[in-house]
């Protein structure tokens, strides 16, 4: 048997500077990722095959276009029983189906003893397949297959994902932006030597979806406010294209309590407390 943790995605920032002809949006993202996710497991089978369990499994039907039987075809669908266990949130802006397709494509390589999948077959699978892949901070753009390691580690932090619990289908939300030719990130990022540095810097960048996506769901405002409004927290914004905001914490019991917090006002919230890694 072989596993692999999928961890969230987050957008810390998400710039949307243009758009390719073929409608795909040009980005650019500063992506770290949050220690919570999802568990991919395979072992040797005659047949490829999709179990789904876990808290959220209730809300992800097993279907033939689940990106983690996607991904196994990919590499080649050879045979695996493959288990998901799913713990984030569908269609809620941290990626939880990029990270399962990418932790598929490493156990399924790893059982099959095949090399993992061109780049531009990796991308097919979509946008933030990439970056899951690459598992570490980076500065995203393109469409999502630009990744640019950070110059410098990043900072020591906490993050405190809510998701109000509606799911928003990304497609609607780049239709709905107001302008699609927005200012990039500065050319060069600076390093962070604390989290609190980090805020700062982040406090004059943007998620350009968050208008589209609070139009569409007025709710990511709510809980957006949620997340600000707790002791410590020092930024809080939508990650991806919603409805999950993080809020930015330096202190693990400060992100802790916000957390608790918020899910005892909103018991029909996702909360979660997480590390910042990358
Ligand atoms: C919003 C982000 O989560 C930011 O990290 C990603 O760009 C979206 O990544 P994803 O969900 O893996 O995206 P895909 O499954 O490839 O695309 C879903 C839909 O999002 C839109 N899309 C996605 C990525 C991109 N750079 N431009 C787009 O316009 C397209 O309408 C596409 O049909
Ligand atoms: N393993 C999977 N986990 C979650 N969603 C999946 C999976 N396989 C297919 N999907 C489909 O993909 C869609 C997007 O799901 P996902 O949870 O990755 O969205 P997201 O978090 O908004 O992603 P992103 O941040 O990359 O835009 C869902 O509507 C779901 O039906």
């Amino acid at each position: 048997m072989t596993e692999a943790f999928a961890r969230a995605k987050i957008n810390l920032t998400l710039h949307v500077t243009g758009q390719r002809p073929d409608g795909y949006h040009l980005l650019d993202s500063l992506v770290v990722f949050a220690d919570v996710g999802d568990r991919v497991r395979a072992e040797p089978a005659e047949a490829l095959s999709l179990a789904i369990t876990g808290p959220q499994a209730a809300n992800l039907p097993v279907a033939d276009d689940n990106l983690v039987l996607r991904a196994a075809r990919t590499l080649g669908g050879q045979g695996a029983r493959l288990t998901l266990e799913k713990h984030l949130p569908v269609a809620s802006g941290i990626g939880g189906g990029s990270a399962d397709a990418a932790a598929a494509l490493v156990v399924l390589a790893r059982l099959w003893q095949v090399p993992l999948p061109d780049p531009a077959a990796v991308l097919k699978l979509g946008a933030d397949v990439p970056v899951c892949l690459e598992g570490r901070a980076v500065r995203m753009a393109g469409v999502g297959e630009i990744l640019t390691p950070l110059a410098a580690p990043l900072p020591d932090g906490w993050l405190v994902l809510a998701n109000p619990g509606v799911s928003v289908p990304t497609p609607p939300v780049f239709k709905a932006l107001a302008r699609r030719d927005n200012p990039p990130m500065p050319d060069d990022l600076p390093g962070w030597p604390s989290v609190e540095a980090m805020a700062a810097f982040l406090a004059a960048q943007r998620n350009d979806l968050e208008p589209p996506a609070i139009a569409l769901a007025p709710e990511i405002a709510r809980t957006r406010a949620a997340l600000a409004a707790q002791p410590g927290c020092l930024l809080a914004r939508m990650s991806g294209s919603g409805a999950t905001c993080f809020g930015l914490f330096a202190a693990e019991e400060a992100a802790r309590a916000a957390a608790g917090a918020i899910g005892a006002e909103q018991p029909g919230w996702w909360v979660a407390p997480a590390r910042m890694v990358g």
